[in-house]
């Protein structure tokens, strides 16, 4: 069978262009890159198109272009048809091996211009090297290939290789002689022939190879997915981290199932794998591993851990880090590791992620993207549960400065007790059983119930962050005792409640109410000190501003007071004073104020008398005669005389100087002035009497 070879020519020429820019097409779908696999097997094709054209211009353009440059893109043509195979693969390409016999050609074809048969050779020498190249390196990676598109692609060189070696053949032994590359024999027919069906078929194979591992890559996306969301679901069920991580390793073996699979955790100073999940993996191999120190040469693991970058071994029986670990390796059936650091969130390295083979195995891209992705899920893992142990750790520090502190502490939710700690327990003399969900008010003193009510309320209404108030509580053996309660408003078991801290202030606050004491009131004779009866008068001017009614300040000194404490000694004048003290309150309303100045000076403070002048004028002499009887009445004091009591009957008067007032035009201390003026005029004229300030 004959077959025009110029018609040929441009039916190849027609196909490969066709090809290329369809799969260009393709190309720029997929990827949106140029130097993409299927970008540089388009571009291929377009060389051997162009190839072709140039043979068909033979006579219209100049041999040597066509020869020469035909040729040089024909072998152009495996050289890239090369390179996208091994891309394909994400293989480094050996660029001498490809590229060489481009080179070759060139220069050959053109000090061969005039021998057309040694070219022949040549051609088909070169054409069946590189594509039995490609073919070795297709069969080599055939176990990374799925699919049926290798077998077409292979399929197709094979067709080229024997359309080639039969060329070769021929010419070598003469049988064929050409004059021309455009002349027709059946030589050149089954040659162009398997050329076009080859183009074809290689073509085919590749898209459907891409199309293929696309699929695979999705399906593979799709099992990994489902695989992590599994682990993270682990992770909220707050499963232990050996359990992830078994589950992690387990996942991955079932999704990849020649792939064994190890997770080593570094200790907490960074030096020694001191844990290892290797379910797959033999014991002696586990047992040897654990514990060693991370550092360079120390396996792929030892080494990633070490260096923090990913280590690949794709044969540990000659890999440098793998010297002094290759021997238990390969006893352990392993023929090589690719490990990945674990890092942490601040890339500190908390272990690695590794992936052995039973055989010698390089990875792909797409290996890679899976060891990085685990790892990181791991890493996800363990800072996760080193947090769940923080938190656990520092939840038992806080239980534990909650139980030893020095204050009563508790929880309260809708007004009942939660929580009570020991320290509360013991103030309370209650135990922590009866004390939760015991109502807090059942606790109060009931003067104090309805502050804390109060002051509840405002905490969990957040209208105050913090309160500390004085309180009274019901002790259950030591009676009603004060407590300083502060409290603070937080969340309890996603509720609202208060955080209250009670500390027993009871001591001081007694002794605060003994200091008040001292500071207001007479100590011998329990009566208002002047300082107390100043504010007295300041709220007695203030409330004449506002009734109008009359008051009046009395000034009483005893007259002759000295002689008894001469006679009889400081005891008994004292006990003069506490009773004129008593018999003073005697004359006159709970509402008015008898207080002692010291001495035997007493002043009495009346209030709320009438807002006539001269009524309210009577009525203080009235009172402040009645006081000069009380006072004058005779008093039998008992002192005690070398052990014997007896009992002195003593006889006194007062002098009284009066002022009344209605009005807040005088200060306290001026209307006491002219209170003590006037009684001093009552003393000057004759004692025993009341006079008026005038
Ligand atoms: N027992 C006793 N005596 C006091 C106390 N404070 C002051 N005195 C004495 O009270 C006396 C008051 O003095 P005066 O008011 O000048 O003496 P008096 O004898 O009453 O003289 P006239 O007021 O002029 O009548 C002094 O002797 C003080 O020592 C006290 O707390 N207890």
């Amino acid at each position: 069978m004959l077959i025009h070879t110029p018609t040929m020519f441009l039916v190849i020429v027609t196909t490969s262009f066709t090809l290329a820019l369809a799969i260009a097409w393709i190309s720029y779908r997929k990827n949106n890159s140029l130097f993409n696999p299927l970008f540089m097997w388009s571009l291929a094709l377009a060389l051997h198109g162009g190839a072709y054209l140039l043979f068909s211009l033979r006579g219209y353009i100049n041999d040597a272009v066509s020869i020469v440059v035909g040729n040089s893109f024909l072998s152009a043509g495996f050289a890239l048809f090369g390179e996208a195979i091994y891309r394909f693969h994400d293989e480094q390409p050996n660029r001498l091996t490809l590229w060489a016999p481009v080179v070759f050609i060139a220069i050959s074809f053109s000090i061969l211009l005039d021998n057309q048969q040694a070219r022949m050779v040549i051609s088909a020498l070169v054409f069946t090297l590189q594509s039995a190249a490609l073919l070795a390196f297709a069969i080599k990676m055939r176990n990374n290939t799925i699919g049926r598109g290798q077998y077409i692609i292979e399929t197709g060189l094979v067709s080229v290789i024997a359309a080639m070696m039969l060329r070769e053949i021929s010419f070598l032994l003469g049988s064929t002689k050409l004059t021309s590359i455009a002349e027709s024999n059946s030589i050149q027919s089954y040659t162009f022939i398997t050329v076009l069906v080859s183009l074809l078929l290689l073509s085919i194979g590749f898209v459907l190879m891409t199309h293929e591992r696309a699929e695979k890559r999705a399906l593979d996306n799709q099992a990994f997915t489902k695989f992590s969301n599994k682990i993270l679901d682990l992770l909220s069920l707050n499963r232990p981290l050996d359990d992830i991580l078994n589950a992690i390793i387990n996942g991955i073996e079932r999704l990849h199932p020649e792939m064994l699979c190890s997770i080593l955790l570094l200790d907490k100073r960074g030096r020694f794998l001191n844990r290892i999940f290797a379910p797959s993996l033999p014991e002696f191999y586990n047992s040897a591993i654990q514990g060693v120190e991370i550092g360079l040469g120390v396996g792929s693991c030892g080494t990633a851990a070490y260096t923090k970058q990913r280590v690949i071994a794709e044969k540990i029986a000659t890999h440098p880090y793998w010297v002094s670990y290759k021997e238990l390796a390969l006893q352990a059936g392993l023929a090589s590791c690719w490990s990945q650091p674990v890092l942490s969130s601040n890339q500190k390295v908390l272990g690695t992620f590794a992936i052995y083979h039973r055989d010698e195995h390089a990875p792909e891209s797409s290996d890679i993207e899976l060891i990085e992705a685990v790892a990181k899920l791991a890493s996800v893992a363990i800072e996760r549960s080193s947090s769940v142990e923080q938190l656990r750790e520092s939840e038992k520090h806080y239980r534990l400065l909650i139980e030893t502190a020095n204050e009563g502490i508790c929880v309260v939710n809708d007004g009942v007790l939660r929580y009570a700690n020991p320290k509360l327990c013991e103030l309370t003399g209650y135990d922590a059983n009866t004390l939760t969900n015991k109502s807090i008010i059942d606790l109060i003193y009931h003067e104090d119930q309805a502050m804390v009510i109060e002051n509840q309320k405002k905490l969990l209404l957040t209208t105050v962050n913090d309160l500390k108030y004085a309180i009274r509580i019901s002790t259950r053996h030591r009676g009603v005792r004060w407590f300083e309660l502060s409290g603070v408003a937080f969340e309890w078991h996603g509720d609202n409640a208060s955080l209250n801290f009670l500390t027993d202030i009871h001591d001081r606050k007694l002794m605060d109410e003994k200091i008040q004491q001292l500071a207001y009131l007479d100590a011998l004779t329990q009566l208002p000190n002047r300082r107390l009866l100043i504010e007295h008068l300041k709220q007695a001017l203030a409330r004449n501003i506002r009734n109008a009614s009359y008051s009046a300040l009395l000034f009483l000194d005893l007259d002759n007071f000295k002689p008894l404490n001469d006679k009889h000694g400081h005891n008994v004048g004292d006990m003069l004073l506490i009773e004129v003290a008593r018999r003073l309150q005697l004359c006159v309303r709970q509402t008015d104020t008898v207080a002692r100045f010291g001495g035997d000076e007493f002043v009495i403070l009346i209030t709320d008398m009438d807002a006539d002048e001269s009524s309210a004028h009577t009525q203080t002499e009235s009172i402040a005669k009645k006081i000069l009887s009380a006072v004058a009445d005779p008093y039998l004091l008992q002192t005690d005389n070398n052990g014997t009591t007896i009992t002195v009957e003593h006889r006194c008067t007062a002098s009284i100087g009066v002022i009344t007032f209605n009005n807040g035009d005088s200060s306290g201390e001026k209307l006491l002035d002219r209170a003590d003026a006037a009684m001093y005029r009552a003393k000057q004229e004759g004692r025993n009497t009341i006079r008026f300030y005038q």
